[in-house]
């Protein structure tokens, strides 16, 4: 099964309403403006039921009694479907989820859906239209009866679908009971406006380059929000945060607040002085923040580079001193310079090597340096450090090592 992280379909819209509230019609017409597949679960049914696959008779009798097929047997039909008409402008599922189970099944084995067009209708309008399409529809589950039944089951099993997608902001509601054009006229904005869901960043670029049931005209992204979004991208994937809202609700609201975090190289270094009387490089955070607070580093820095790692309540204070060092670093050179001026001696800013591929590491691993660059480099430091007699390297050692490793690597790219 096609999981919805690599989720080939690029919008999925559910249909719902009762019987009869005019889901097959509404969807005809929204198919005819704008271009998706329509998928009529029901109507997929009936014909696997007529084709006289291994199933018919189950799916005939579910049908003959208004009651529910497996949502297994249904969503592999669809999913069958979707893959048989591949669509960039999306799908148009009628009839389906009829249950709560249905909709998580769905989404987990296909796609999330972008929302649901729910076409509210009055019970007696419903019936009094199924009945007479009952006349000549040829459907075994238009009578009385079994109309009732169904609309029982929308009320009691689908109702509640409607309620969670609800929840979350995912409904759009429009009145069943009007005229056909009526009802159109009050659906068709939906389809016209609404903005495609942005599951991740380079999926904003295809959106844009699809076939459009949201023209380019139509949607107006901020200049800002790609780069906006690639940063708290950044900031996420490094973190690996616990709980993901709060972290995006402080990150956004310190981005909001434009409060400057104020750190220098001198408090770093003061506080690596601080730190490394301790006999640990795993300390607590309250050691780490007592220290912080006797050079002056603001708590907010410091809960900042906590928010950074996704810290626990031990710490390596080594990483922590790096991590914040690319609070005010402008780019990786100058991260690794404040490292030899942090860490190095105070007269010529040497490192011992292992000092420093430890501390390098933790970099690294923030910038997510390519892993074969990184042994690269270490092996060139460790013999420069050899060559260097004492095993110490300093900043110009590894500039030299990093420009040729850069170097080496556009040549076997090349
Ligand atoms: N707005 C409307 N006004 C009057 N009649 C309508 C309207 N919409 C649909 N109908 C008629 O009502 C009947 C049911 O409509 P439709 O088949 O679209 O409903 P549905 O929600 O798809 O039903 P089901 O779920 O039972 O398949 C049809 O005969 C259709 O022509
Ligand atoms: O997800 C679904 C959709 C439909 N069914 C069965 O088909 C009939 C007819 O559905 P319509 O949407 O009215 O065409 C319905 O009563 C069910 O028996 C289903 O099982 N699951």
């Amino acid at each position: 099964m096609l999981s919805s992280t690599r989720n080939p379909y690029p919008s999925v819209v559910f249909v719902l309403g009762g019987p009869g509230a005019g889901k097959g019609t509404q969807c005809a017409r929204i198919v005819k403006e704008f271009g998706l597949t329509h998928l009529s679960v029901g109507a997929l049914l009936r014909a696997e039921r007529d084709s006289g696959a291994e199933h018919s008779d189950m799916i005939a009798a579910m049908i003959r009694n208004g009651e529910f097929v497996p949502k297994e047997l249904t969503v592999a039909l669809l999913q069958q479907k979707m893959e048989e008409e591949p669509n960039k402008r999306g799908y148009l599922i009628q009839g389906f989820p009829r249950a709560l189970d249905q909709a998580h099944y769905f989404e987990e084995q296909i796609a999330a859906c972008k929302f649901i067009l729910y076409i509210d209708c009055p019970e007696n309008i419903m019936e009094k239209r199924l009945l007479a399409r009952g006349k000549t529809s040829g459907r075994v589950d238009d009578s009385l009866e079994i109309i009732r039944k169904r609309i029982r089951k929308f009320k009691e099993e689908t109702l509640p679908v409607i309620s969670y997608y609800s929840e979350l902001g995912k409904v759009k509601q429009v009145a069943g009971s009007g005229s056909v054009d009526e009802v159109y006229a009050e659906l068709r904005p939906h389809f016209v406006t609404a903005p495609p869901d942005v599951e991740d960043i380079s999926k904003m670029q295809s959106i844009l380059d699809m076939d459009p049931i949201y023209t380019a005209e139509q949607i107006v992204i901020p200049p800002a929000l790609p780069d906006v979004l690639k940063e708290w991208s950044k900031h996420v994937i490094r973190a690996q945060p616990g709980d993901l809202l709060q972290f995006s609700a402080d990150y956004f609201a310190r981005l909001a607040d434009e409060t400057p975090l104020i750190l220098s190289v001198d408090q770093l270094k003061a506080l690596q002085r601080t730190l490394s009387t301790s006999l640990d490089d795993v300390v607590s955070r309250a050691d780490i923040k007592r220290a912080c607070n006797s050079v002056d580093i603001e708590s907010s820095v410091v809960e900042h580079v906590f928010r950074l790692k996704g810290m626990g309540v031990q710490v390596d204070w080594p990483a922590f001193v790096v991590f914040a060092t690319t609070l005010i670093a402008e780019d990786l050179n100058h991260a690794v310079n404040m490292l030899f001026a942090i860490f190095g001696a105070d007269s010529d800013s040497l490192l011992d090597i292992q000092i420093f591929l430890h501390l390098f590491s933790f970099l690294a691993s923030q910038d997510e340096l390519e892993l074969s660059y990184v042994d690269a480099l270490s092996d060139a430091l460790r013999s420069k450090a050899a060559a260097n007699g004492d095993g110490l390297i300093s900043f110009d050692d590894y500039l030299e090592a990093s420009v040729s490793q850069a170097q080496a690597q556009a040549r076997v790219d090349a």
